[in-house]
């Protein structure tokens, strides 16, 4: 197990935001993290990265308790993309990617052949190989999430945490971004809020609602119409797409009188 999650709780104020939660993240595979507005996702992920501690419960990166693995090895190890990532304005895309290399130097290290291959092979993949002297104050937001993103894979991790990552990408990029997780050997953990996104890259789903896992398995088993009428009140078909052989949902409208915002 790369990523183990037992028994997460944790509170904000007087309100339990995560309540017991635990899922495994296999080696390799990419874990897609679904649940309606404010059901702990992101809350859940920032615990994951070891960037919050839980009231109860433990993170284990193979076996070890993330507590125990120091912050510069859990920095080489575990990549995160936050959903609203900030950075310091006044770099080029080059400089943030080159910031992914961080954990990897050490005071004594120039910078070597293996960053620059990280940071070359990073900005390949995201496509910004011909951006990568742009400024990032010029980027569109769709942009520096790319930047973001490339960021993470130039820290080279064997666990990459992402948050909502397709949030401000046109189409192109949204299916490109999925497909590059899906394809990397590296354990994903990936929130997201299009289902069918979920059901077509992701190899297991945990579903979470109101801090709770409600169920999780592979999206063919998990991704029910039952469940989504419970956990998201969205009346839906599943079927499996003759396309790519994955669950596809098919949205149904609302009644009149049925849509609550
Ligand atoms: N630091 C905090 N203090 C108080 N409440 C918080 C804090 N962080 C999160 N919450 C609350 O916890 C709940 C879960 O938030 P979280 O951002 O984890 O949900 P989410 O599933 O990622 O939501 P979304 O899909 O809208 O991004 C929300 O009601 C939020 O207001």
């Amino acid at each position: 197990m790369s990523i183990r999650a037992k028994g997460i709780s944790w509170r904000a104020g007087k309100r339990q935001i995560l309540d017991r939660v635990s899922l495994e993240a296999e080696p390799g595979r990419v874990l897609g993290l679904i649940g309606p507005n404010g059901s702990g996702k992101t809350s859940l992920l920032r615990i994951l990265a070891g960037l919050r501690r839980p009231d109860a419960g433990q993170v284990e990166v193979d076996g070890e308790d993330l507590r125990a693995l120091g912050r510069r090895r859990l920095a080489r190890r575990i990549a995160f993309v936050e959903q609203h990532g900030a950075t310091n304005a006044d770099l080029r895309v080059c400089d943030v990617v080159k910031l992914g290399r961080f954990p990897h130097r050490s005071p004594f290290s120039g910078w070597t052949g293996a960053d620059e291959a990280a940071v070359a092979d990073a900005l390949a993949r995201t496509g910004l190989t011909d951006r990568r002297f742009d400024r990032w104050q010029n980027l569109s937001g769709g942009e520096r999430q790319r930047v973001h993103i490339a960021r993470a894979l130039a820290q080279t991790p064997s666990e990459l945490i992402l948050d909502e990552p397709t949030n401000h990408l046109d189409v192109h990029h949204q299916i490109g971004l999925l497909q590059l997780v899906a394809g990397l050997d590296v354990t994903c953990i990936v929130s997201l809020h299009d289902l069918n996104h979920a059901a077509l890259f992701c190899d297991r789903v945990v579903v979470l609602s109101r801090g709770r896992v409600v169920a999780s398995g592979p999206p063919a088993e998990t991704l029910t119409e039952t469940l989504l009428r419970e956990v998201f009140a969205v009346d839906a078909r599943v079927a499996t797409s003759p396309h790519h052989g994955r669950p596809h949902i098919h949205f149904l409208p609302f009644a009149k009188g049925e849509i609550e915002t």
